[in-house]
């Protein structure tokens, strides 16, 4: 398995956020995290990208406890996409995007030929490449949301975790965006909200509700009408996509 979430527990002024959650994600599978406002996705995240370090638990890269490894070797293995992993200072885009290969790099080293490539690729990938010398701040939010993922992609890490990373962007851009974490390379774990689009791209789901992990599995297996009452109180119907079978929900607001 190239992640596992061991029985995690995050606990924050006695109250229990998450509670003892076990995950596995196994080589290059997409795993997708979802649930309602408020039911510790973001926060089992930040246990896995060492922002938060957990009461109970573990969370193992490759069979290496993380929160046990070097900073630095932890960021060659892992690396996070978040809502709190902006850049304030005006760098550029091609600056920012170069600054993914840190972890690999000894002191203020220039990039090789291969790393140049590497964020090259990366940036033509994610439509950038017309933004190279723009700074960071000048960019729309959904601009910048592509240069995080092209830097997370550059760090070259085994395991990557994204929150919400659909967040501010057009409906192209998060379909691209999601159709670039299946066969990326590294193993991927995302927190997504969008049920239809978490089907579309995620291999299996894991649903939190309430701090606990209610279900997992295939979307199919996953997303049923029961369990979306269920989680989120919601009625939905569940209809095969047409084209590739994936569960879809559809919403009455009105009837
Ligand atoms: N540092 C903290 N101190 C106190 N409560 C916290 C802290 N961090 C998170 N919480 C609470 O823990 C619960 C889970 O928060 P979390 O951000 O993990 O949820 P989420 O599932 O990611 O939600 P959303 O879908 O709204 O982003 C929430 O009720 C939140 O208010």
């Amino acid at each position: 398995m190239d992640l596992r979430i061991d029985g995690l527990g995050v606990t924050i002024d006695g109250r229990s956020l998450v509670h003892d959650l076990s995950l596995d994600v196994a080589d290059g599978e997409v795993v997708g995290l979802v649930g309602p406002n408020g039911s510790g996705k973001s926060t089992a995240l930040r246990c896995v990208y060492r922002a938060l370090r957990p009461a109970a638990g573990a969370v193992r890269v490759g069979g290496d406890d993380i929160t046990r490894l070097p900073m630095r070797r932890s960021a060659q293995l892992l690396a996070a996409m978040t809502q709190d992993g902006a850049v304030d200072l005006d760098f550029t885009v091609e600056e920012v995007v170069a600054l993914g290969r840190a972890p690999h790099q000894r002191g203020n080293q220039a990039l090789t030929g291969r790393e140049r490539e590497l964020c090259a690729a990366a940036m033509e990938r994610l439509n950038l490449t017309h933004l190279a010398r723009r700074g960071i701040l000048t960019l729309s939010g959904g601009e910048r949301q592509r240069v995080l993922l092209a830097r997370a992609l550059v760090q070259e890490p085994r395991v990557l975790v994204l929150d919400e990373p659909t967040n501010h962007l057009d409906i192209r851009h998060q379909v691209e965006i999601l159709s670039h974490l299946r066969g990326a390379g590294p193993t991927v774990l995302v927190v997504l909200h969008d049920l239809n689009l978490a089907a579309a791209a995620c291999d299996r789901l894991g649903v939190l509700h309430q701090g606990r992990l209610v279900a997992s599995g295939t979307p199919k297996d996953v997303l049923t009408e029961a369990l979306v009452a269920d989680v989120f109180g919601v009625r939905a119907t569940v209809v095969p996509h047409p084209l590739t079978g994936d569960p879809q929900l559809l919403y009455a607001l009105h009837s």
